[in-house]
């Protein structure tokens, strides 16, 4: 039976996963978008070929629901959507913070809800998707959910009660990437390197470093240790790394990326 799936709040996230969903195959008759603004609904149409629909409706024709607003529009999202979200629905909220719970609150009695933490990487088909059931959500749920995230990269299952270390690790994970290659291409600005070099060396850095990651399976200190020559170029500036507390420095940003993903728990501020 063909599937229809709707995703309501078409943001960047929400545009990535039309987008991989189309790639998937799903024809875009069985693809709907929501948008607040009329001229993000026409950018959509025209891009995707997918129907533009009003919250209600989406919540009326489609199986699959996907809410992927930011955490503090939820509230006002599921006031549209509740009246018109039969418990025969799949909910899936892409939303940092929110629990199931909170979902199940304010849907029809029974309404199954799943929540995943997926990140941008599903712009090229390389999304870590975190899952996690509801109290209502069956193993059929969970593989429909895995159907639709698994085309634009790795899914992973975890307790709910991981979601919001998942969040500071996986779903923000790729900034704290981005921005250490932007601090790693000034530093080759610093030692008179042209921009555009020293980006390129970086960002190959990266890559090499992240295939190696995943490929080899070896444990990174292993890695680090290949590249770190006694008494050479590496070590000396692990030692700057250690001075300035870097490893202490990612400890407290993830604790604090875990803590705000807590606090958004009810929607908040
Ligand atoms: N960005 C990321 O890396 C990740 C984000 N997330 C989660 O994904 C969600 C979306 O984030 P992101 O894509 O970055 O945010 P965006 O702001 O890009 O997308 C949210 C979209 O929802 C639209 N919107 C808000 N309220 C409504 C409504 N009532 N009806 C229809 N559309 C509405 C907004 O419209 P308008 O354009 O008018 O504001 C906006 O286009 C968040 O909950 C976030 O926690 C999860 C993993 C990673
Ligand atoms: O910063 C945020 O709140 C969202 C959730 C994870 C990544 N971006």
């Amino acid at each position: 039976m063909t599937q229809r799936v709707a995703v309501l709040g078409t943001g960047k996230i929400g545009e990535a996963l039309v987008s991989g969903l189309l790639r998937a195959g799903k024809s875009p008759a069985d693809v709907l978008v929501t948008a607040r603004r009329p001229e993000r609904a026409a950018e959509l149409r025209e891009r995707y070929g997918v129907e533009a629909v009003d919250n209600a409706e989406a919540a009326k024709t489609a199986d699959t629901l996907i809410l992927t607003v930011k955490p503090q529009d939820m509230g006002a999202l599921l006031d549209e959507l509740a009246p018109h979200v039969g418990a025969d629905r799949l909910v899936i909220s892409g939303a940092a913070g929110v629990p199931t719970a909170w979902f199940e609150q304010r849907l029809a009695p029974g309404t199954p809800v799943v929540r995943v933490m997926t990140n941008t990487p599903v712009l090229v088909d390389e999304a870590m998707s975190v899952i996690s059931a509801g109290a209502h959500a069956s193993e059929q749920h969970l593989l429909r959910t895995e159907e639709i995230f698994k085309p634009v990269g790795r899914t992973l299952r975890v307790p709910e009660s991981q979601q919001d270390a998942a969040t500071a690790l996986s779903g923000s994970g790729p900034a704290y990437f981005f921005f250490l290659v932007e601090a790693m291409t000034d530093a080759g600005i610093l030692l008179g390197l042209p921009r555009a070099v020293a980006a390129d060396m970086i960002v190959q850095a990266a890559v090499g470093a992240s295939v190696m990651l995943r490929d080899t399976g070896e444990h990174p200190v292993k890695l680090r240790e290949a590249v770190t020559s006694p008494a050479g170029t590496t070590i000396a500036a692990i030692r700057e790394l250690e001075n300035h507390g870097v490893r202490a420095a990612l400890l407290s940003a993830l604790e604090a990326a875990r803590n705000r993903s807590q606090e958004l728990a009810s929607g908040g501020k």
